[in-house]
């Protein structure tokens, strides 16, 4: 990218002027998908007898709650080895069938705590058992909360549901298999198959399939996958550029709830330029993923799109990866996504119990507490010691922090609530920030995830007498762990078996879980995002003031001699002096891509800025 020193090197007075209309960039035509395989019944209208989570219905669940706040109170962490070893075996939660072990005794709760806790808990249990049976648990947006009905579709509150549950994963998995088949062929070579999948979405659209294909493709997957998450013109590039030639064997999905992203619609937008630049017909390769009667469901419609599949309005986007938007990208990858279902629901059944110490998600949402004293006081580091959990973190961060990052609890209390997430994988951050958590300010506790098996069986060598790589990292894991308790500093430890499509199911099930509980213990709003509407709102607000702008600067670019302006001159005619600072980023930003010229001055200096447009436009393109 130009520095802002060299965008301002370009010399007045080089202008050149059309007087030729052209067609505004944001004329350009959205594409198309059929969906043959898929009916849509109408959905049922909510009837008074649904119950509606609303703050009074959650106060009236949780009536029982005792009025203070349950409040940590901490001690010194347990040293004795015996007692330690008492307290390891006394809380170790395992899951036979899913061989998943929790071990939370480096959190030091106490038992005094956990009773307190108790009635939370049990409040806690019963919104979640509301929830699953079909109440509307979002209550601002006025939405069922469903994604444990995605791997168990009998629990579905009503029969339209299972039946849109079931249909849709039979059309992604028959999808999948024509498509890996090679009975669904690219358009452009009909003796071919596909080789790559482009995934186009943000966040919840783009963060669980992101984080499945890093943990379970197989190293030659049928179709290799690269995702397009953000609106950066050059990250996009890089992604077209790198499937080359091969565009013409790429499926393009285009995964959003709302389909209305910006982000996203960018991304489609520069896929179909590069289709066409390439002669390539997108409809005949894209496919849609999004809200029934959507304007991506709409577009992809009525271009006949190869594909269309549905996403549920009772399906948070961040809680979406067992939907089609997680489950088609990973089955085009040849992940057994019956078998990621089968480990999620597993885990769900798990989380049914009301007994705290028996049920894994209240476990973890009781370590949250505890550790952050149920205000978001510390920090949660996910550190898995496995390479391919290493977007685990990545994909935590929006389920944890935008499920709890609330400004407001149910009751309308300002509460600022919030649980930070971040972190990569071990042993390799022990070479880059553990140094601070061992030693340095005392803001967080570890999540260690532990995965037994090092290789797949005989595969493994030993690299010194009685000694194998995967021992290294075992005992990196286990170091890192004591050392760091040794310094007081908490820590959970997830085991699993191994990295498979049952396992990574059943833990994407158990942070769903713990969240919700999580949110019912300090109560909130699990399931909105209030606050990333203002970030969306305030860019449209920069795009709607770089119009203006660029009309001002066009105006006085089309004088004769050309009229360079100062940024106040530009403020001025723009009727936004207020907003002078974000008119010189808007024109710096433009410079930096020889979009506006600089006649004089320099950036270092705003005031001394004059600038002007080197073409002028007759038509009022921009107003
Ligand atoms: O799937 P969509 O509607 O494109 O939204 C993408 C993401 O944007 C958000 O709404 C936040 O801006 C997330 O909650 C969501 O996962």
């Amino acid at each position: 990218m130009a520095s802002v020193s060299g965008i301002c090197s370009s010399s007045y007075p080089f202008k050149s002027k059309h007087f030729t209309a052209r067609s505004s960039p944001s004329s350009t035509i959205m594409p198309s998908f059929r969906i043959d395989s898929l009916t849509f019944p109408t959905r049922p209208k909510l009837d008074d007898r649904t119950l509606v989570l609303t703050p009074s219905v959650a106060r009236e669940v949780s009536a029982d709650l005792s009025k203070s706040d349950p409040s940590p109170k901490k001690k010194g962490l347990e040293k004795d080895p015996g007692a330690l070893w008492r307290r390891y075996v006394d809380w170790l939660y395992q899951h036979k069938e899913l061989g998943l072990f929790l071990d939370v005794s480096r959190i030091g709760f106490s038992e005094e705590f956990v009773e307190e806790m108790e009635p939370r808990f049990q409040a806690a249990f019963r919104a979640m058992q509301e929830l699953e049976k079909g109440a509307i648990a979002n209550p601002d947006e006025g939405r069922m909360v469903g994604h444990y009905w995605l791997r168990s579709s009998k629990l579905a509150p009503n029969p339209f549901l299972k039946l849109q549950i079931e249909n849709t994963l039979e059309a992604v998995c028959k999808f999948a298999e024509d498509v890996v088949s090679g009975k669904i062929k690219p358009p452009s070579s009909p003796e071919g198959r596909f080789t790559h999948v482009l995934s186009v979405g943000i966040g919840g659209s783009a963060l669980g399939p992101q984080f499945v294909a890093e943990a379970l493709a197989p190293d030659n997957p049928p179709l290799k996958i690269r995702f397009i998450d953000n609106t950066d013109p050059a990250g996009i590039d890089h992604q077209i550029a790198q499937l080359g030639p091969e565009l013409a064997s790429t499926i393009v999905i285009v995964i959003s709830k709302s389909g209305g992203t910006p982000e996203t619609r960018n991304g489609l937008l520069e896929v179909q330029k590069a289709f066409r630049e390439a002669g390539l017909d997108f409809a005949k390769q894209g496919v849609a993923i999004t809200q029934e009667n959507s304007l991506l469901d709409n577009t992809a419609r009525i271009e006949g799109w190869l594909a269309r599949f549905p996403m549920f309005d009772w399906v948070g986007g961040r809680t979406s990866e067992m939907s089609a938007v997680g489950l088609l990208p990973a089955a085009l990858q040849g992940i057994d996504i019956r078998e990621m279902l089968a480990g999620a629901s597993l885990m769900d059944e798990a989380n049914r119990t009301t007994v705290v110490r028996n049920n894994p998600a209240a476990l973890l949402a009781l370590c949250w507490y505890w550790a952050s004293e149920g205000v978001g006081s510390k920090d949660m580091v996910i550190l898995p010691y496995k390479d391919s959990l290493l977007l685990f973190s990545r994909y935590l961060q929006q389920l944890v922090m935008e499920s709890i990052g609330k400004e407001f609890d149910l009751d309308g209390n300002r509460v600022n609530q919030g649980l930070t997430v971040y972190g990569n994988k071990g042993s390799t951050d022990q070479h880059a920030y553990i140094q601070q958590l061992r030693e340095g300010v005392h803001n967080f506790f570890v999540t260690f995830i532990e995965v037994l098996r090092d290789r797949p069986p005989g595969h493994d060598w030993e690299l010194e007498p009685g000694v194998t790589c995967g021992d290294y990292l075992f005992g990196m894991l286990q170091g890192t762990r004591s050392a760091l308790y040794a310094k007081d500093r908490e820590s959970v430890t997830v085991t699993v078996q191994e990295v498979t499509a049952r396992s990574v199911g059943a833990m994407i099930a158990l942070y769903e879980r713990a969240v919700g509980i999580y949110a019912s213990l300090v109560n909130i709003n699990a399931y909105h995002q209030p606050g990333v509407e203002a970030g969306k709102k305030a860019a449209g607000e920069v795009l709607a003031l770089q119009k203006r702008v660029l009309a001002v600067l066009n105006e006085a670019s089309c004088k004769e001699p050309v009229e360079p302006l100062t940024l106040d001159e530009v403020a001025e005619r723009c009727h936004a002096p207020e907003d002078i600072e974000m008119i010189y980023k808007i024109i710096a930003h433009m410079a930096a891509n020889d979009r506006a010229l600089i006649a004089e001055g320099s950036c270092g200096s705003p005031r001394s800025i004059k600038v002007f447009l080197g073409e002028c436009y007759v038509d009022d393109l921009y107003a």
